[in-house]
Formats: C-alpha cells, structure tokens, sequence
C-alpha cells in the first residue's frame, strides 16, 4: 500500500475578534494547556511521522516558545507567519510543502480532532485525492436576502470541519489562484481549480473554538474524553 509523508498546516494566525479576549484565543488556557497545544497534540499523537508547520501571527511567536519544545523531540515543527486572511496563512504555509505529501490543513482553535478522524482523512485523501469531514445540520435553516426569507431543506446542506486534507499536486497549484473572498476553506479554493471534493463523516466534538461559550464546551468535552 502507498505511503507518503504526512504535512499538517495548522492555521492560528488569526487575531480572535469574536472572541474579545486579551490574548488570541489559540494561546487561552484550556484543561491546563494552550487551546494549540491540544491541537498540535493531536496531529502528533495520529502517525509517528507527522510533520507539523505552524502558522501564527508574527507578534505572537514568544507565545509558544516556552513548550514548543517538547513536540520537536517527536515531530519536526516549523513556525511560520500567517497573513492577512485564512487563505493568506495557508498559502504561507505551503510554502514549506516540497515533494508528494498529504496535507492537512487544520484551525488551530480545532483543539479535539480524534486520531481516527486525521487517519480518516489521511486514507480517504490518499486514494481520492481529497477529504473533508462533515457533520449533519441539527437546527433548522433559512435563506435571507434583502427582500425576506424562505426555508431550506437541511439535508441538502452539511457543516464543514477541518482537517481539509489533500494530495500536495492538488492543493499546491490552487492556492496559485487569485484570492477571493468565498475561499473561506480550502475545499472551496480546490473545489475551484476543478477538482471534485470527497466528504466524510466528521465529529460533533470537533468544535471550531470560536466564541467564549466555545471554550467552556470544549472544556467539558475534554473532560468527557480523558
Ligand atoms: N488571517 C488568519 C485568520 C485566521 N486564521 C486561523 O484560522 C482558524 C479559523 O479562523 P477563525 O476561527 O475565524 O479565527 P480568527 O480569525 O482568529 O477569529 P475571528 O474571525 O473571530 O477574528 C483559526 O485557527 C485562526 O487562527 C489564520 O491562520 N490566519
Ligand atoms: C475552515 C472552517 O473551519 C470550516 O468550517 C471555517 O470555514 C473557518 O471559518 P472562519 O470564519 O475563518 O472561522
């Protein structure tokens, strides 16, 4: 069976803004460690052979140094500057990805992916080219525009998760496309190169820590699987 080398961009450049707290959320404590530590954590824990790059806000590099440390003795991990956007620190990201790999691309404030879910992904976008985890809609939805709003059939639509996970030949010669402000995942930026998107089964638990009730969930949650 084909192997290759397995690269994770994780994206944590971003600033938080709805979350307010003084520090990016990324770096806020949870269960006694960074939100990222958790998240690097789990891409570490997945294959033996992980390589992590790390992207994060220039200002903010101090931040890790005092554990970073100790994932480089079990993965190599190479920081990097993230950009104005997602899609900015992603294409940064890739700068650091040569050669056949499979790439995932995960949110740092991702902190609860399973290691099935990355090996999941690892599987699927080796043999497919492309996998993205989904999970169903629970609540009811509707479209709005400037005139009204109409309901929508909810089993037309999924919520997306991340590790958006790629062969390397994919995903590098996408992010050569002009930015566009849908590009808000990378499936979106592949999807436009003219590639075909396989989905699958995502997990509730894989929470995209975004507001403050977020990381008290993700606290009680972390509790639930340790
Ligand atoms: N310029 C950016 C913007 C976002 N991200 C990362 O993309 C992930 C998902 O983005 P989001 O939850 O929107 O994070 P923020 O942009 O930090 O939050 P907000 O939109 O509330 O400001 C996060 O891990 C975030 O750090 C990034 O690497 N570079
Ligand atoms: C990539 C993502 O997490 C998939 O749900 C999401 O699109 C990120 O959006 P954000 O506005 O940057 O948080």
């Amino acid at each position: 069976m084909e192997t290759r080398r397995k690269i994770a961009i994780i994206v944590a450049g971003g600033s938080g803004t709805r979350m307010g707290s003084a520090i990016p959320k990324q770096f806020l404590d949870l269960a006694g460690k960074p939100v990222l530590w958790h998240t690097i954590h789990s891409f570490v824990r997945a294959y033996s052979d992980m390589e992590i790059v790390l992207v994060l806000p220039e200002a903010h590099f101090d931040y890790v140094t005092p554990w970073l440390g100790e994932f480089n003795t079990v993965a190599p991990v190479t920081l990097v500057k993230g950009g104005e956007t997602r899609f900015h620190s992603v294409k940064n990201g890739l700068q650091q990805v040569d050669g056949p790999a499979v790439v995932f691309v995960h949110d740092g404030v991702r902190p609860l992916v399973s290691t099935s879910l990355i090996q999941a992904c690892y599987e699927t976008a080796l043999a497919e080219g492309s996998a993205i985890p989904v999970v169903d809609m629970k609540d009811s939805i509707r479209e709005t525009d400037g005139r009204g709003n109409r309901a929508v059939d909810r089993e037309k639509y999924k919520i997306i998760q991340t590790p958006q996970t790629f062969l390397s030949e994919w995903l590098l010669p996408a992010f050569a496309l002009p930015y566009d402000p849908l590009f808000t995942d990378e499936a979106t930026v592949v999807e436009r190169q003219g590639h075909s998107i396989q989905l699958v089964p995502g997990e509730d638990s894989n929470i995209k820590i975004t507001r403050p009730l977020d990381l008290t969930i993700a606290g009680a949650l972390l509790k639930d699987i340790q």
